[in-house]
C-alpha cells in the first residue's frame, strides 16, 4: 500500500541534515604545491612581520629625507654616493649626512636612511666622486615599504576551514610552509541503483540507459571538496543492495545512492533503510525537482538517497550533500552563494512546490539577468550542462514576468554563504 509522505520545506530539510551530521574530520600534511582547493586545518597566523625589513619600493637612491628639506629646481642639493645595494644584500656601513646609497627594488634600506628617491628623479653627476643632485623635497618614509607595514607578526590571516586559493598559497609560502596541514577529504561513496542501468562503456540496448548520475555525482563530490568513490551500480534487489551498503559503509564517511526513492514497485530504498535500521530524516521535500530526496542516518554515517532523475539528483546534491561536505571540511560558508537576479525569460509559472530551475545568467549595467537553461524537467539531463545558477521559483508568486526579481543560487561559486538562502526566504 502507498505510504503517505509528509513534504517539508527545503530549509527544514537542510537544517535536519546539518543538525544530524556529526563527524569532524582529522587532518593530514601535504606538500604546499598540492594544496590548491583543499581546506586549511589551522588558523594561519603571521609568524613574522611583512615586510620583514624596511624594503625599497623602487630602483634609486636611499637617502636621509631631511637632507632634501630645502631642495628645489633653483636650489638642487648634492649627495655623495657611498655604495650600492642589490636585492638580497645588506648595507652595514655608516651613511653620513649628505650621503646616499644606490639601491634596487626589494633591497633593505640602510638603517641610517629613511627614504628612497627614484632613479628618474635624480641627476647623476659625472664627477670623480660619484654625486647625485636632487631638486625636490622628499618626505620621510617615501618609497619605503616599512617593516610590518602590511602584516604584523601574530596577525590572524586565514581561518581554519577556508578553501586554499592561489593567494592563500602565496601567503603560506611567505611564511615558510613547504608542507601544510589540511583537513582530510571526506570519503563519499556513490552507488547507482536501477536494473535499467548500463555502464558508460556499454552499448545501448532496448529499455536500458547509461548510468550518467553516478559520474555526474562523482564530479560534484570532487567540486565540493570530497573524495569521490564510485562503488558501482546495483540491480533493483533488496537483499543484494543491503549487503552492498553494509559492505561499503564502514570505509565511507557518507554514502550517496541515486534512484529508487520514490513509490514505484522497484523503488527499494525506503525498505532498504528500514531493514538497515537507519533513521530517515525526511523522504519528501517541497521542491521540484528532487521532491523525493530522502536522507537517513545509520550510526554516524549519512545516507543520501538522491532521486534517479538526473536533474533531481543534481539539485539534491547541491542542496544537501554539498553543504555537508563543506561543513565537514571545517568551512563556515557551506551553502551555495545566493543573490537576486532579474528574470530575462518571458514568463515562468510557479507550481505547488518550490521550483529549482537550472539557469544561465549574464551581467548588464550592473544587473544579473537570468534565463532558464533548457528543459525544466526532473528527468532532463541537458539542462544541467552549462547551468551557471539555480533559479528559485516561489510557489506563492504565481507568475513571474520578464523583468521580475528572482532569487538565484550561483553554481561553481566557491565563496559560499553561512546560512542557506532557503532559511532566509522560508521556502
Ligand atoms: N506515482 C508516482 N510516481 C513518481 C513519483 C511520485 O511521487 N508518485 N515521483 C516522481 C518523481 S518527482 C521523481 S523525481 C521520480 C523519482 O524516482 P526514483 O528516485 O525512485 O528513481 P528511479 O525510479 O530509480 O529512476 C527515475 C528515473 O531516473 C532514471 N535513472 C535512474 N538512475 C539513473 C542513473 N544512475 N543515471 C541516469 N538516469 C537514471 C531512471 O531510469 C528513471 O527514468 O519518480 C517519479 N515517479
Ligand atoms: O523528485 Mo521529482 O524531481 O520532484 O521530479
Ligand atoms: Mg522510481
Amino acid at each position: 500500500m502507498l505510504q503517505e509522505r509528509t513534504a517539508i520545506p527545503i530549509y527544514e530539510a537542510i537544517t535536519k541534515v546539518l543538525d544530524t551530521q556529526a563527524q569532524q574530520l582529522s587532518s593530514e600534511k601535504i606538500p604546499l604545491k598540492q594544496s590548491t582547493g583543499r581546506f586549511l586545518a589551522f588558523d594561519l597566523i603571521a609568524t613574522q612581520d611583512v615586510p620583514a625589513f624596511n624594503r625599497s619600493l623602487y630602483d634609486g637612491y636611499a637617502i636621509k629625507a631631511e637632507n632634501t628639506e630645502n631642495a628645489a629646481p633653483e636650489n638642487p642639493i648634492f649627495l655623495e654616493v657611498v655604495g650600492e645595494i642589490g636585492a638580497g644584500q645588506v648595507f652595514t656601513e655608516k651613511v653620513g649626512n649628505n650621503q646616499a646609497v644606490r639601491i634596487m627594488t626589494g633591497a633593505q634600506v640602510p638603517n641610517d636612511c629613511n627614504a628612497v628617491i627614484m632613479l628618474e628623479h635624480v641627476k647623476e653627476m659625472c664627477t670623480e666622486m660619484k654625486t647625485i643632485s636632487i631638486d625636490r623635497t622628499i618626505p620621510i618614509g617615501d618609497r619605503v615599504f616599512h617593516k610590518g607595514e602590511e602584516i604584523r607578526e601574530g596577525a590572524k590571516l586565514v581561518k581554519r576551514g577556508e578553501m586554499i586559493t592561489p593567494g592563500i598559497i602565496g601567503l603560506l609560502a611567505t611564511f615558510g610552509y613547504s608542507e601544510i596541514e589540511v583537513i582530510k577529504k571526506p570519503k563519499i561513496g556513490i552507488l547507482a541503483t536501477g536494473s535499467e542501468l548500463l555502464d558508460v562503456h556499454e552499448p545501448l540496448i532496448p529499455g536500458k540507459i547509461r548510468n550518467s548520475n553516478a559520474y555526474m555525482l562523482y564530479s560534484q563530490v570532487i567540486g565540493a571538496g570530497g573524495e569521490a568513490i564510485y562503488l558501482g551500480k546495483l540491480e533493483d534487489n533488496i537483499e543484494e543492495s543491503i549487503q552492498a551498503i553494509k559492505n561499503v559503509l564502514p570505509e565511507m564517511d557518507a554514502l550517496i545512492t541515486t534512484g529508487g526513492v520514490s513509490v514505484g514497485d522497484f523503488d527499494y530504498l525506503p525498505e532498504i533503510y528500514k531493514q538497515l535500521g537507519a533513521t530517515v530524516l525526511f523522504n519528501k521535500i517541497k521542491m521540484r525537482p528532487g521532491s523525493v530526496t530522502t536522507v537517513a542516518k545509520l550510526g554516524n554515517k549519512m545516507l543520501f538517497g538522491l532521486s534517479g532523475n538526473p536533474s533531481a539528483s543534481f539539485i539534491g546534491f547541491e542542496l544537501f550533500v554539498r553543504p555537508t561536505i563543506r561543513r565537514s571540511l571545517g568551512n563556515s560558508n557551506p551553502h551555495l552563494l545566493s543573490c537576486k537576479g532579474i528574470l530575462a525569460d518571458d514568463e515562468l509559472r510557479s507550481t505547488d512546490f518550490t521550483q529549482l530551475i537550472r539557469a544561465k545568467y549574464y551581467m548588464k549595467d550592473a544587473n544579473i539577468f537570468v534565463t532558464s537553461n533548457g528543459l525544466n524537467m526532473s528527468s532532463s539531463i541537458s539542462s544541467i550542462a552549462g547551468a551557471e545558477a539555480i533559479m528559485i521559483i516561489d510557489p506563492e508568486i504565481r507568475t513571474y514576468r520578464k523583468g521580475d526579481e528572482v532569487q538565484i543560487l550561483l553554481l561553481s561559486e566557491n565563496k559560499g554563504q553561512q546560512e542557506s538562502v532557503f532559511s532566509q526566504i522560508k521556502l
